[in-house]
């Protein structure tokens, strides 16, 4: 499922964050969306995922163009967001029953897959818990667990990594190369760069809403040589 950003330009009410943005996120691939803070990442992604309204370009995820089938372009997106989105009044079962109702996935074959990614998270014991009690690294696992029930063909994933202990980065990473192999895309940002660059085929590189490189990943220390570490 690829998807495709046309000359996007966007913001909020009057103000424009991103200008001209274009680039394209291949099918069974992960993109690293990246740039310091204020770039316009998450502007990005808020006009992917619908939340926000073009002024100009397009968006389209295989043949499917945002704004002319809505509901088609977002059934094949699963979004974990940078800050977790937990519902105060559902335990974490009922989250994941909402997950699945609103995906329409299958419940038995949910709950299988569910099972083993609460375990994998070390929440299997907190099925009845109000996920508002619990801690950001949890809340995050929950979103995770969540968005990873579904069948989704792009998952849009904000700064995953901050906040998860190691083992969960390594599991999350593990989930979504299995997931790769299967022809998922994926587009992340982040700016622990050295965690995923193992992982990510091609990076965006965001200054200023615009995008002033892009690339395959093993070019990234040539082509954006201030977003890279000097270690020595
Ligand atoms: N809700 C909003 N209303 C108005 N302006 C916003 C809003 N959210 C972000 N902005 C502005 O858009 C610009 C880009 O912000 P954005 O959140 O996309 O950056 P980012 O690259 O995700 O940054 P970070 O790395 O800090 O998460 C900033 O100038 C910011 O002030």
């Amino acid at each position: 499922m690829s998807l495709k950003i046309k000359n996007l330009s966007g913001g909020y009410g009057q103000l424009t964050v991103l200008k001209d943005v274009s680039f394209t996120v291949p099918d069974g691939t992960l993109t690293a969306l990246v740039g310091l803070n204020g770039s316009g990442k998450s502007t990005t992604i808020n006009h992917i995922i619908g939340l926000l309204n073009p002024k100009q370009g397009d968006i389209t995820l295989n043949d499917y163009l945002l704004t002319q089938k809505p509901i088609t372009y977002k059934a094949q997106i699963a979004y974990i967001p940078e800050q977790p989105v937990v519902y105060e009044e559902l335990t974490l079962k009922e989250h994941l029953s909402l997950t699945m109702a609103a995906y329409h996935l299958d419940e038995k074959v949910a709950w299988q897959r569910a099972d083993k990614l609460l375990k994998m998270f070390r929440l299997e014991d907190k099925l009845n818990w109000f996920p508002t009690h619990f801690s950001k690294g949890m809340r995050q696992k929950v979103m995770i667990v969540m968005a990873f029930i579904t069948d989704a063909k792009l998952f849009i994933i904000d700064e995953p990594f901050l906040g998860l202990d190691v083992i969960a980065v390594n599991d999350l990473l593990a989930l979504i190369d299995e997931r790769k192999q299967q022809g998922v895309t994926f587009l992340l940002t982040t700016h622990v760069l050295h965690t995923i660059e193992k992982h990510a085929d091609q990076f965006v590189y965001l200054k200023d809403g615009q995008v002033a490189a892009q690339g395959a990943m093993t070019d990234f220390a040539t082509l954006v040589p201030e977003l890279t570490v000097d270690e020595g």
